[in-house]
């Protein structure tokens, strides 16, 4: 039966809110797919979830939606058109906006070629505490302390939302940069999303990853018989992904699959310039291992032809390959492979194709002498022996499968990142030994151009199924919470993912972020001192970085998550891009954290934080405000560059400079009074860098503090909890409580800090060198000094100034005093003497 392709969408949307039973299937058809997408949609609805449950979401418009659906001769669902399928969340805040689900219903979202069984999906549903979202998690696990990928749920395995938790993501657009060339990264968006709600996921076993399947299913037959039969057998699958989009639907594979004791021949990628090293630790760490597990096993490392190796080593394999290119470049260690050129790809395709020709070349086709899997790793893949096997068993190896951690979130296309190791059954080689695939097979895969994006073609070509198998792990071992490591059977010692968008700093620096560029670990901060600018900063970063358990970064401010006056300011595009680099300044291992007073007036700096390290601690001083004016205006007139700071990048004033006449700290007051008399609104009050109308100028030297305009965004982004105010004045007459404080505030034991070493006084600061020649282009921050001269006092100002200055501070003052009452922060010493109020 078939509706009018006039039926209105919104209509059968209705219809689907109004169901008894509040169960929603978003399902994802991915229409470039056409052929294949149309009769998963179609098989979808006549045998998983009728019409009236289900709402298909394409990428197409409507026209051409419906026309696709006369050809499975079915009565359309609810029909969603969104930009890019794999920008879940997008998926689920236009779901939750258009049919408005309860907080009880509970959304499923699969792809059309996630086999679903309804009926065991709605018992579990009913029966099972699972939370608010919930499926296969990958690369992470629900550990809070987690850093790395958040804990995200694969759609393509299906995955669960509560109403409530759907509802949500259309109050606020919190992200909107991501890239969704990744599939993940769509996936790990939504997880993001969630999180910022408090919503973690709950890691079901009942949410698989497809592991493997013979093509003589038939499929037809057991679409007849219907997916809700069968018993809930905990190994059974209530989702997962089939291989090919023209059998969308295919039964769950029975297991156990393969013997109690696998066996596997493992060849090891070897960089020729860490051969030996790597061999012998392979063999000191997990080689020996897997040879013994059972005896028959085989590990041998593979070396190209122009290098010499371990030459009495029996397991050394040299290929016949052309030598290596551009083993020398600087990106010999970069692996933006597709930037490396098509030799460089040619060349690791190669590689492996001649890794597996000469496995299936040794292949002596009995069963019993064969091994049952053959797998390609790198030489920084690290094999957890026991764990492996473990793994293998469940896999059958006379079906056609390789496994690992797949890429892709269509089957088209799906390969296995070699990083973490590619697994291939006996009955895959054999496959692909009668293909026997060219080398040079056209790069489909952009990210994945090299050998492991060969090897994808070739099982498609020899059509082998790729499954995603969530235990071999992407990342290095520390990357996962200890308490999960164990469940793993690889990792990828160098992980080639960029941790930007998932990076989620604690409070301790035990929990590392790893990136394949740094080739280390490194620590997000744990705290940032944020300002005020001239309020002593520089002391508390240095000061505080005595503590033997502290470690900082070589440069005080990193300037990184936005500044009003730096050009690398924070955009979401350098952000993205940078951050790994932000985080590789952070030395590893101890208790870290950066220092940029210019965060405190950036506009930025609160919703990005908050952002990317949302449980940092932020320590803040505050100084008389006049006479904080008075330190950042000499500062700068001892830099030579005032006029930057009161001009709009008027660039003449750079070359012009010695005919430059900067205005005194009395004429700037003189202007501000001028201000304050025409544009008496404060909130209309703004630096020249500042957005807004004009006419309201007020020098940034003096505005900067008023406090509370400033501090507003980061207690509105922050919880109080994550502040620490500390006043200028205890800084100067009681060091030694002010750094007990501070230690205190960040966790660390007590410590005698030398506080009597003062850096960037007025006495002591350094001076650009460039500022100091003539007709050179003046340049913010010199060289950072320490003495042990008493603190300077308050800085001399005329009467006038001064009068002008405390009055126009009075209402900032008092708002300040209103924000640190309501924050729960005690009011630092000039706002308790009753001048300034
Ligand atoms: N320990 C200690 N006690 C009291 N005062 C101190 C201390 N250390 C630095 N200072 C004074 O703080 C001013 C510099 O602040 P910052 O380091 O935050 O400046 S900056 O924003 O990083 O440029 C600068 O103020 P002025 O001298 O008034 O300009 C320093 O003298």
């Amino acid at each position: 039966m078939m509706l009018p392709p006039t039926t209105i969408m919104v209509a059968a949307a209705a219809a689907v809110a109004a169901a008894a039973e509040r169960v929603f299937y978003v399902v994802l058809v991915d229409e470039s797919q056409r052929d294949h997408a149309r009769a998963a949609a179609c098989t979808w609805l006549r045998v998983v979830a009728p019409p009236a449950k289900t709402i298909l979401v394409t990428e197409r418009n409507r026209s051409t939606f419906l026309a696709s659906f006369r050809a499975c001769s079915f009565r359309p669902a609810p029909h969603l058109a969104v930009k890019s399928l794999l920008d879940y969340t997008h998926v689920v805040r236009r779901f939750a906006t258009a049919l408005k689900p309860a907080d009880d219903d509970w959304v499923v979202i699969a792809h059309a070629h996630t086999l679903v069984r309804p009926g065991k999906l709605a018992a579990m549903l009913k029966d099972r505490q699972i939370g608010d979202y919930a499926g296969l998690v990958r690369n992470a696990s629900d550990g809070p302390q987690y850093l790395g990928y958040f804990p995200h749920v694969a759609p393509e395995h299906g995955l669960v939302l509560r109403g409530v938790a759907a509802r949500k993501l259309t109050t606020e657009a919190r992200r909107d940069d991501f890239d969704f060339r990744a599939a993940e990264f769509g996936a790990a968006r939504l997880a993001a999303e969630l999180r910022a709600f408090g919503i973690t996921p709950t890691d079901s076993d009942c949410f698989r990853a497809v592991s493997g399947d013979d093509d003589d299913d038939d499929d037809d037959d057991w679409m007849q018989r219907g997916v809700t039969l069968g018993p809930l057998d905990p190994r059974e699958m209530l989702a997962f992904g089939a291989r090919v989009w023209g059998s969308a639907l295919r039964p769950p594979p029975s297991y156990p699959k393969s013997s109690s004791s696998p066996t596997l021949a493992i060849a090891v990628l070897v960089r020729e310039s860490e051969a030996v090293e790597a061999v012998a630790a392979i063999e000191r760490g997990w080689g020996s291992a897997v040879r013994r597990e059972n005896g028959r096993n085989s590990v041998e490392f593979f070396v190209s032809a122009d290098v010499v190796v371990a030459a009495d080593k029996e397991d050394v394999v040299r290929l016949a390959l052309p030598p290596r290119p551009d083993a020398s470049s600087r990106f010999y260690w970069s692996k933006k492979s597709f930037a490396k050129g098509d030799e460089w790809n040619e060349w690791l395709r190669r590689k492996v194709a001649a890794v597996a020709r000469r496995f299936y070349d040794d292949d002596d086709h009995d069963e019993t002498s064969s091994r049952d899997f053959v797998m390609i790793v790198d030489d920084d893949t690290e094999v957890v022996p026991g764990r492996l096997f473990e793994v293998l068993a469940e896999y059958d190896p006379r079906r056609a499968v390789a496994f690992g951690r797949k890429f892709g979130h269509v089957e088209k296309g799906a390969l296995v990142g070699g990083g973490p190791g590619i697994v291939i059954s006996r009955a895959a080689l054999r496959r692909m030994a009668a293909v026997d695939c060219p080398d040079a097979l056209p790069i489909i895969s952009k990210t994945v151009p090299g050998g492991d994006g060969w090897l994808g073609q070739c099982f498609d070509m020899a059509g082998v199924r790729v499954a995603d198998d969530w235990r071999f792990k992407s990342f290095p071992r520390h990357a996962y919470p200890p308490d999960q490591r164990s469940r793993f059977a690889t990792f990828h010692r160098n992980s080639h993912k960029n941790p930007v968008f998932f990076v989620d700093p604690t409070t301790t620096c035990r929990h590392v972020v790893s990136h394949w560029i740094l080739r280390r670990p490194t620590c997000a901060p744990r705290f940032a001192i944020i300002g005020a600018p001239k309020c002593g900063t520089t002391s508390l970063h240095y000061v505080l970085g005595q503590h033997p358990d502290v470690a900082l970064p070589s440069r005080k401010e990193l300037n990184f998550w936005g500044s009003p006056w730096s050009s690398s300011s924070a955009t979401p595009t350098t952000l993205r891009s940078f951050l790994f680099r932000y985080l590789g300044a952070f030395p590893y291992g101890r208790v870290t954290g950066e220092s940029s007073p210019d965060y405190f007036v950036s506009g930025d700096a609160p919703k990005n934080m908050l952002r990317f390290v949302p449980k940092i601690q932020l320590v803040i001083s505050l100084r008389d405000p006049v006479d904080r004016a008075a330190s950042a205006y000499h500062n700068k007139l001892d830099d030579k560059s005032l006029h930057r700071y009161l001009n709009v990048d008027d660039p003449r004033l750079d070359t012009d400079l010695p005919s430059y006449t900067p205005p005194s700290f009395s004429d700037l007051a003189l202007d501000v009074n001028d201000t304050l008399e025409t544009c008496p609104d404060y909130a209309r009050h703004r630096t020249m860098r500042e957005p807004g109308q004009p006419g309201c100028f007020v020098n940034p030297f003096v505005l900067h503090s008023y406090y509370a305009k400033y501090l507003r965004p980061w207690f509105d982004a922050f919880q109080p909890h994550h502040f620490l105010v500390l006043d200028y004045a205890d800084l100067a007459n009681a060091p030694n409580a002010t750094f007990a404080r501070l230690a205190h505030f960040l966790g660390l034991s007590p410590f005698p800090y030398d506080t009597a070493l003062r850096y960037n006084t007025r006495h002591n600061r350094g001076v650009h060198p460039a500022s100091r020649r003539r007709n050179k282009k003046p340049r913010a921050g010199g060289i950072v000094t320490a003495t042990y001269r008493d603190p300077p006092g308050p800085w001399t100002i005329d009467h006038r100034t001064a009068t002008i200055l405390h009055r126009y501070f009075r209402s900032p003052n008092r708002q300040l005093h209103a924000l640190l009452a309501t924050t729960g922060h005690a009011k630092p010493s000039w706002l308790r003497s009753s001048s300034s109020q």
